[in-house]
């Protein structure tokens, strides 16, 4: 619906966010990976200047998670059969969302590093 108000889109995106959590296995891991990250981080006593690092990378993982499951999931509705572009396609939203977990798995190996 276009120009709902803002309560009513609230609910859109947290629908989405149900969708991803409870279809999505790859999601459901990104979730249990980050909990595991923030109780080290919890457990080491990591700096405030970490925590602001690892939150942003975090909530960006998941927001290329989300971006991806939905390329994903509009390549297989609207396109079914196999293809090589479709193939093409899925690959770059997946080879995106690899960039920014390798550099979010840096970044959580840079800051173990300074504690261990
Ligand atoms: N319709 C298609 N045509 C051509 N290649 C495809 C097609 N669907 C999938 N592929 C190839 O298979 C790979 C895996 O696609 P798939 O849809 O199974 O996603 P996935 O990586 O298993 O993600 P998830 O487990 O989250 O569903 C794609 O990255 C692409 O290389």
């Amino acid at each position: 619906m276009k120009n709902a108000g803002i309560l009513r889109r609230a609910g859109y995106s947290l629908a989405g966010l149900q969708i991803a959590l409870m279809q999505e296995r790859s999601l459901r891991s990104h979730v249990v990976l980050s909990l595991s990250l923030f109780g080290a981080m919890a457990a080491l006593e990591v700096g405030r200047s970490w925590w602001a690092v690892m939150l942003l990378a975090v909530a960006v993982g998941w927001g290329f998670e989300l971006m991806n499951a939905a390329v994903e999931r509009l390549c297989d509705r609207l396109h079914p059969d196999r293809h090589p572009d479709i193939g093409a396609v899925k690959d770059l939203a997946s080879g995106a969302a690899f960039v920014v977990n390798v550099t979010t798995g840096l970044l959580a190996l840079a800051m173990f590093s300074e504690r261990l």
